[in-house]
């Protein structure tokens, strides 16, 4: 019998419900995918900052791994919060056993509020340890500036950070421009075969883009696990974001949460 789609979320969870591995099951859920999830680190979190943050032992973070590929059919997986160098050696090693591809690391570096999420220290296993491994790696633009030490002021600065960041090994590179301060907001993304587009749109003017990050990368996870093409998947992503931005629900008082009832009743055939 064929397996329904099951893809596998590796990140931090979100008290508050608006980002992490919270974010990441609403949204695989709203693409009719189903979600298991390795927690890495449990946040204390709401719409305003993250309050309190503890990263699992490394043996529980290898358990979660071994008791879902004892069972799951994952057919796609994603990265986010890996908290510090230890979590991202330990995912490394298990991303390594379990063969998983394809695989999405959202490089998760700072939280909307202003928290660190990863220890600056661990941007170096990221760099050499994580990226290698990518079938797409999916920075903002602060996560770039980091992962390659150098400003980003414009679309030739953003082309050069891309390539810089395929030139460590990650196959497919998405700059994602929510950071950018204009009326349009434009992700680049920079393909394996060498070509690449933009993909603009109307920057909405709201508060509520808590989880935008960790959303996308879901949504590509998803449609990767039903078999879509990289290009569509990615192109796919910043669809649903574009379409859930826009109808904002009102929950907490700072960076509020995306509305993933907004896509509910996605067809179950992307
Ligand atoms: N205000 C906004 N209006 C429309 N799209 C947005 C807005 N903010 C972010 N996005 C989109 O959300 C996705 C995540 O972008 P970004 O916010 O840069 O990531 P992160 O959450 O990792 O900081 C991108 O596709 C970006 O274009
Ligand atoms: C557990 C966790 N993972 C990721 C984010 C990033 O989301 P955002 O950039 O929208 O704050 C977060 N705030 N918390």
């Amino acid at each position: 019998m064929k397996q329904y789609p099951q893809a596998l979320t590796i990140a931090g969870t979100d008290s508050g419900g608006g980002a992490g591995i919270q974010a990441d099951i609403k949204t695989m859920q709203a693409c009719h995918v189903f979600s298991t999830n390795v927690v890495v680190a449990v946040t204390a979190q709401n719409t305003l900052d993250v309050q309190k943050a503890f990263a699992l032992p490394t043996d529980m973070v290898d358990a979660q791994f071994a008791s879902i590929y004892e069972d799951f059919d994952i057919k796609a997986a994603k990265t986010g919060m890996l908290a510090d160098a230890e979590h991202v050696a330990c995912v490394v090693q298990n991303i390594k056993k379990y063969h998983i591809q394809p695989l999405i690391v959202d490089p998760v570096m700072v939280a909307k509020g202003g928290t660190r999420l990863l220890s600056k220290d661990a941007i170096d296993s990221v760099i050499h340890d994580l990226i290698p491994l990518a079938t797409i790696v999916t920075p903002n633009l602060p996560e770039a500036e980091a992962i390659t030490n150098m400003t980003i002021k414009n679309h030739e600065d953003t082309r050069t950070a891309a390539k810089k960041i395929a030139s460590m090994g990650a196959k497919n590179v998405i700059i994602k421009g929510g950071h950018q301060d204009s009326d349009i907001i434009s992700d680049y993304v920079l393909l394996s075969d060498g070509t690449d587009f933009w993909m603009a749109s109307p920057k909405v003017d709201t508060i509520r883009t808590h989880g935008t990050g960790d959303t996308l990368s879901s949504a590509i996870a998803s449609a990767l696990a039903k078999g879509d093409t990289i290009p569509s998947a990615i192109r796919f992503g910043k669809s649903f974001i574009e379409t859930i931005i826009q109808q904002d629900i009102i929950v907490g008082h700072g960076h509020g949460p995306l509305n993933h009832w907004k896509m509910a009743g996605t067809p179950n055939e992307i």
